[in-house]
C-alpha cells in the first residue's frame, strides 16, 4: 500500500460533521496522521478539556478522541489537507484563517449541504463553467485566496447534533460522497476517501458530485427551512399534508433548475419523499442554529435555488416565499438573541 501523501490533516470548523469526522480520523488513524481541528467559544474549551466526546447513533457510551484544538490556524503548521465543517455563510470570515493552513500542494474538503461556492468550476454541463457566484463568495475571496482547484466537494447524509461543548450526538450511521469538481477519480480523492474509510467513515466518491449536490438539496431546499420556520422535526413535517405538499413543491423545483443546468436526478420527487418519511424526529441543523440563536444558512440552501432558477428561466415560485420568510425569521432571531 502506498504511504499516504496526507499527514497533518485539520478540520477547520469542528462542530457537528466537522467534530465528528475529526474524532473518528484522530481514533482510526492514530500515528498515522496529526489531527487538528479548529474551533471557538464554550466548544472549543469542552474539547481542549475533555477531547471530543462522540455519541453514535445507539451507541451506550461515547467514543473519546483527543486532538490538537484552538481558535488560531497561525497556530498550526501547513496542512495537507483541510477539511471544512464550516457552514456555508461561515466561509467567508475564515478565509483567512484557512488561508494560513495551505501550502502548494493542500487539497480542501468541503463539507456541505446547497450550493457550494465553486460550483461551477470544470463545469462542462451548465454552459457557465468558472462562474462566481457573488452571493456565495462575496468579492471572490474563497476563489482568489483558497482556490476551486484545491477543492474536494462533499455532501453529507448524516444526521448530527453538538448536544454540550465538547459532545456530538449522530442520529444514523451516515454516508459521505467525495468528488473532484472536474469528476476525474484522482490520486488525491482515492487517498482522502481511504483515509475516511480507514476511519470508519461511511465514504464513496462520484464522477458527478453536482447530481450529488442537487439530489440532496432537494431535500434541506425544502426540510432546512420549513423546519426553522414551524420548529417542527422532520417527520413533524412529513406528518403534516399542508407542509409535506409543500416540501414537494420546492423538490420539484430544485429538480428542474437542476436538470435546467445539466444535472442528472435520478430519483424521483415520490421516492425522494418515501425516503424522507424514515428520517424520523430529527432537528435539522438549520433548526438547531434557529434555536440557538446563530445565523441560518439560507442562501446555499434556498437562495442559490431562486437565483439559479432566474439564471436558467425556471419559476421557483415556493421557495421564493420560503426564502421570503426565512430571511425575516433569520433577522428577527438574530435581533432577538443580541
Ligand atoms: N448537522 C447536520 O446534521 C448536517 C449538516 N450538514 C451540513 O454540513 C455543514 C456543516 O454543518 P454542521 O456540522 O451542522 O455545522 P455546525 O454549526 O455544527 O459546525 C460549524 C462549527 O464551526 C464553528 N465556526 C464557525 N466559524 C468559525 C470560525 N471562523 N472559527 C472557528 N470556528 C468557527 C462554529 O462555531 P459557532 O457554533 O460558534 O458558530 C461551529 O462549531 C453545513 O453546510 C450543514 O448544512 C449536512 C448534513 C447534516
Ligand atoms: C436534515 C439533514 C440531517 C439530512 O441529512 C440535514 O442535512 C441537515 O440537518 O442539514
Amino acid at each position: 500500500m502506498t504511504p499516504s501523501p496526507f499527514k497533518n490533516i485539520c478540520i477547520y470548523g469542528a462542530g457537528a460533521l466537522g467534530g465528528a469526522i475529526a474524532a473518528k480520523l484522530a481514533l482510526g488513524l492514530g500515528e498515522q496522521a496529526r489531527i487538528s481541528v479548529i474551533a471557538r467559544g464554550a466548544h472549543l474549551d469542552g474539547i481542549r478539556k475533555q477531547g471530543i466526546h462522540l455519541w453514535e447513533a445507539e451507541a451506550d457510551k461515547p467514543l473519546v478522541a483527543q486532538v490538537t484544538a484552538t481558535a488560531d490556524a497561525a497556530e498550526l503548521p501547513p496542512q495537507d489537507l483541510v477539511i471544512t465543517g464550516l457552514k456555508g455563510h461561515q466561509l467567508g470570515a475564515a478565509v483567512p484563517g484557512i488561508a494560513k493552513l495551505l501550502h502548494a500542494g493542500t487539497r480542501v474538503m468541503m463539507i456541505l449541504n446547497g450550493i457550494p461556492w465553486w460550483y461551477f468550476h470544470r463545469d462542462q454541463q451548465s454552459g457557465h463553467a468558472e462562474l462566481q457566484m457573488e452571493e456565495l463568495d462575496p468579492n471572490g475571496d474563497l476563489w482568489r485566496s483558497i482556490g476551486p482547484e484545491r477543492v474536494i466537494g462533499c455532501v453529507a447524509y448524516q444526521g448530527a447534533e453538538v448536544i454540550n461543548p465538547g459532545e456530538i450526538e449522530l442520529s444514523n450511521k451516515g454516508h459521505f460522497i467525495l468528488g473532484e469538481p472536474s469528476g476525474e477519480t484522482s490520486g488525491d480523492i482515492e487517498a482522502i476517501a481511504a483515509l475516511l474509510k480507514q476511519a470508519g467513515v461511511n465514504i464513496s466518491i462520484s464522477p458527478r458530485i453536482r447530481d450529488e449536490i442537487w439530489s440532496k438539496l432537494m431535500g434541506n431546499a425544502a426540510f432546512n427551512p420549513i423546519s426553522a420556520l414551524t420548529r417542527a422535526r422532520m417527520s413533524g413535517i412529513m406528518a403534516n399534508p399542508a407542509l409535506s405538499t409543500m416540501v414537494g413543491e420546492v423538490m420539484h423545483e430544485v429538480k428542474a433548475v437542476a436538470e435546467a443546468l445539466g444535472s442528472q436526478i435520478a430519483i424521483s420527487i415520490e421516492e425522494r419523499l418515501e425516503r424522507s418519511r424514515h428520517i424520523g424526529p430529527v432537528r435539522t441543523s438549520m433548526l438547531q442554529d434557529l434555536l440557538a440563536g446563530k445565523a441560518l444558512e439560507i442562501t446555499p440552501l434556498v437562495g442559490t435555488v431562486v437565483s439559479l432558477g432566474k439564471l436558467t428561466g425556471v419559476p421557483t415560485p415556493t421557495s421564493a416565499t420560503i426564502l421570503a420568510l426565512v430571511t425575516q425569521l433569520d433577522q428577527e432571531n438574530l435581533r432577538a438573541a443580541e
